[in-house]
């Protein structure tokens, strides 16, 4: 079975609650893991044939806080040969800033030489039942 990680950073739950999702449905086609931000180094991303990375937007446009370090880390591993995708919860009054932190993670992703698989998943708003079934609905393309 392929193996897939979920990597996720989320300030007050909103990304974590999509990210038990995306793992919910992946875990009927991959070997699934799952991980805060926090707790795991980039080098842990070379055995995994599937990445999904899950942040909210902050600030103006911004990164969820806790993806920084990771983030400045990617520069340091080759993800060729990887599939990817990214999700995230942000605020369409945002404007042009709404859920950023998807198209900057999915440009690193790119950067580093993996292959985005699917369009980024951004959801406007509270995390509301209709957002789980369209998560659920995303990542059963993955
Ligand atoms: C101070 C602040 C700044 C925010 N900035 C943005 C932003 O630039 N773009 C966006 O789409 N959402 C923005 N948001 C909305 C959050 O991304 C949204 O509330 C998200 O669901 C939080 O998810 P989390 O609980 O996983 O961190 C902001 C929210 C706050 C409170």
């Amino acid at each position: 079975m392929e193996k897939a990680i979920i990597v996720y950073g989320s300030t007050m739950g909103n990304t974590e609650q999509l990210a038990t999702k995306v793992e919910e449905i992946l875990s009927d086609n991959y070997e699934t893991t799952i991980e805060n931000v926090n707790d795991v180094n980039v080098e842990v991303l070379k055995c995994f044939d599937l990445i999904v990375f899950g942040s909210s937007t902050w600030g103006a446009g911004e990164l969820q806080d806790d993806f920084y370090d990771f983030y400045d880390n990617l520069d340091q591993v080759d993800l060729s040969a990887k599939r990817a995708a990214v999700f995230g919860p942000g605020d369409t009054a945002y404007g042009d800033m709404f859920c950023q932190a998807v198209d900057m993670l999915e440009e690193k992703l790119e950067q580093r030489g993996a292959e985005l698989i699917q369009a980024g998943f951004k959801w406007d708003g509270e995390i509301t039942a209709e957002a789980e079934t369209s998560i659920k609905e995303w990542a059963m393309a993955l």
